[in-house]
C-alpha cells in the first residue's frame, strides 16, 4: 500500500496529529519515534477508520489507505478486547471456559484456520497458553496474543503501537527477529517511545514531536540524532515542579517492622502452579524490585500484598502488623497502599473526570463517590497542571489517550503519599517525556523515603538507584512453577 498524507491535521481536546507531508511508499516499513503524545493510537485509528465512521475528525488529506487491509496492535486495542470479553463472557454461568475466550479462540476468530492459529501460537511462544482464558493472561502474555491476533487477520499492513511494552528481555529479542521476518511480506509501522526499542532492521524513521511530524530520516541518521539528549534536558524542569509538589505534601505512617511478610507463599490454579515456597519479608523503609520473566507471578505476588488476589487468604501473610484474614478490613490495608498496574488500569472503567481520577486516590476508590475537601481538589489540580493536563480537568477518563490515563493513575497512586507504593510496570503507554518525569519522581520518592517502593519493570534502563533489594523468580527445578531468590545488602 502507498499512503500519502498532505496537510493532515487531527485534533480534539486530548489527541493531536499533524503531518504536513509524508509518503509511505509501497512495501516500506517505518519506525516511528514519538517524544510526546499517543501518535501510534491516533495513526492506528485513522488508518482503520471506515469512511462512514466519524470516530476521529481530521482536515487535509490522506490517500491510499484501505481500512480493510490494516490491523492495529495497541494497549488501547488490548483493553477494549478485554472489555468486550468481560462484557459477553458467560464462562462462569457455563461452568467451563468458553472456547471463544481462550487464547486459541481469540486468534482463531480472526482467521478460521487451525493450521495458521497453531503456527502463530508456536511462533509467539503461546502454545502452553493455548487453552488459557484471555482475561487471565499476564501483561506480556496478553501483548503476544494481540500481535498473533493481528497477524492472523492476514492483512498486508500492520500498525504496532509500542509492541515491546510489557515483554521480558527474551521475548523482546525474539519479537525483533519475528517482526523482521514479517516485514518481508507485509508493511509495518512500529511506533516506539524508547530509543532502545527501535528495531535494527528498520530503514526509515519518522520523528514526531508533540504529535507533529518533525522529520523523516534513515535509520543511520536516527542513530546519531540529537533528539534524545535534547529531551533529557527538557524533562528536567517538569520533574523539578513535580518533586516540589510531592515534597510539600509529604507525610508518612510508620509501622512496626515488618511491613509485610509472606511465609511459604504458593499460588496455583487447578493443575498449574505459578510459584511455591516463596518467603519474603519487607522491612520498614526498604525498597524492592520484583524481577522475572513474563508469567512468573510478579503481579500475582503484588496482588497478594494489595489484597485483590483471591488466594491472599489461603496464604500465610502479615501486613502492617496484622495477620491477613484476622478480621481486618480490606480498606484498612488499602489506605496505606498506592497501586499502579495494568490490571488496575483495566478495572478503572468508571467514566469520571480526569480531576476526579486523581482525587479518588485519597479514597482508594475506582471513581469518586464522596465530596472531596478543597485541599484535595487543590492538590489534584496542581498534579494536573504539572502533567500538562490542566485543560483536560473535566474530560472523561475514557476519552483520554491511554498514556494520559496512565499518568492520571500514577498521580492517583502517589497523591496520598502511601506507606507502600506498588508500581507494576508503571510506564506502560507513557511517552518519552512522561516516562522520564515519572522515573525522576520515583527516584526522589525512594531516596527521601516518602513512600516505600515495590517496583516492576522489564527494562534495565528503568532501574532506580535507590532500589538495592531484589526478589527474582526463577524456574523451580521440580517443575512446580517458579521459586523466588531474594538478594540485597542486608541479606548477603
Ligand atoms: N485465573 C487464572 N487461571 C489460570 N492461570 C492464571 C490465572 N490468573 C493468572 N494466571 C496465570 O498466572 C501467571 C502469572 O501471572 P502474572 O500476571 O502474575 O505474571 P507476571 O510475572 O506479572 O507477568 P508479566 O511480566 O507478563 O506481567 C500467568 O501465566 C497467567 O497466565
Amino acid at each position: 500500500m502507498e499512503i500519502r498524507f498532505t496537510q493532515l491535521k487531527c485534533s480534539s481536546s486530548s489527541v493531536s496529529l499533524v503531518i504536513d507531508e509524508w509518503l509511505i511508499a509501497s512495501q516500506q516499513s517505518w519506525g516511528i519515534f514519538s517524544t510526546e503524545g499517543d501518535v501510534g493510537a491516533t495513526l492506528g485509528q485513522l488508518l482503520t477508520q471506515q469512511p462512514h465512521e466519524k470516530s476521529i475528525d481530521y482536515s487535509g488529506k490522506f490517500e491510499g489507505g484501505d481500512p480493510s487491509k490494516v490491523a492495529v496492535v495497541s494497549l488501547l486495542e488490548q483493553q477494549s478486547l478485554l472489555e468486550d470479553i468481560l462484557a459477553f463472557d458467560d464462562s462462569e454461568t457455563l461452568g467451563y471456559c468458553d472456547p471463544k475466550t481462550t487464547v486459541f479462540g481469540v486468534i482463531y476468530a480472526q482467521c478460521h484456520d487451525n493450521a495458521l492459529t497453531h503456527q502463530l501460537l508456536q511462533q509467539l511462544d503461546l502454545t502452553h497458553l493455548s487453552q488459557s482464558h484471555f482475561t487471565h493472561l499476564s501483561t506480556g502474555e496478553g501483548r503476544r496474543v494481540m500481535l498473533a491476533r493481528a497477524v492472523a487477520a492476514q492483512v498486508p499492513f500492520l500498525v504496532l503501537d509500542e509492541p515491546y511494552a510489557g515483554l521480558d528481555v527474551e521475548h523482546r529479542k525474539t519479537l525483533t527477529t519475528y517482526l523482521q521476518h514479517l516485514s518481508q511480506t507485509m508493511q509495518i509501522l512500529v511506533v516506539v517511545s524508547r530509543e532502545e526499542d527501535m528495531p535494527d532492521w528498520i530503514e526509515h524513521v519518522a520523528l514526531f514531536s508533540h504529535g507533529k511530524l518533525d522529520s523523516v530520516m534513515t535509520k543511520a541518521q536516527w542513530d546519531n540524532h540529537p533528539v534524545i539528549s535534547q529531551l533529557t534536558a527538557q524533562s528536567g524542569q517538569q520533574s523539578e515542579a513535580l518533586l516540589a509538589l510531592i515534597r510539600r505534601h509529604r507525610h508518612s505512617a510508620k509501622f512496626a517492622a515488618p511491613v509485610f511478610e509472606l511465609h511459604d507463599g504458593r499460588v496455583a490454579y487447578s493443575d498449574k502452579v505459578i510459584f511455591s515456597g516463596v518467603n519474603w519479608r519487607i522491612d520498614n523503609g526498604v525498597h524492592w524490585q520484583v524481577k522475572g520473566p513474563n508469567g512468573c507471578g510478579k503481579s500475582t505476588l503484588l496482588g497478594l500484598i494489595f489484597g485483590d488476589h483471591p488466594q491472599c487468604y489461603s496464604n500465610d501473610i502479615d501486613i502492617f502488623g496484622k495477620k491477613r484474614g484476622s478480621g481486618e478490613s480490606i480498606w484498612e490495608i488499602k489506605q496505606h497502599i498506592g497501586m499502579v498496574s495494568s490490571a488496575l488500569h483495566m478495572q478503572y472503567r468508571v467514566n469520571c473526570s480526569a480531576l476526579d481520577v486523581i482525587v479518588s486516590g485519597f479514597y482508594d476508590s475506582i471513581g469518586l463517590y464522596q465530596k472531596p475537601t478543597q485541599q484535595q481538589v487543590a492538590i489534584a489540580s496542581e498534579w494536573l497542571a504539572i502533567l500538562h493536563m490542566g485543560h483536560l480537568s473535566k474530560t472523561a477518563f475514557k476519552q483520554l489517550e491511554y498514556g494520559q490515563q496512565r499518568l492520571l493513575l500514577i498521580a492517583r497512586a502517589i497523591v496520598k503519599q502511601p506507606t507502600l507504593l506498588i508500581l507494576d510496570e508503571p510506564y506502560q503507554g507513557l511517552d518519552y517525556l512522561g516516562r522520564r518525569l515519572i522515573k525522576n519522581s520515583l527516584e526522589l520518592i525512594a531516596k527521601e523515603h516518602l513512600s516505600q517502593l515495590l517496583y516492576v519493570s522489564h527494562y534495565q534502563q528503568d532501574s532506580l538507584d535507590s532500589i538495592k533489594h531484589f526478589i527474582e523468580f526463577v524456574p523451580d527445578e521440580n517443575h512446580q512453577g517458579y521459586r523466588a531468590l531474594v538478594s540485597g545488602p542486608s541479606i548477603d
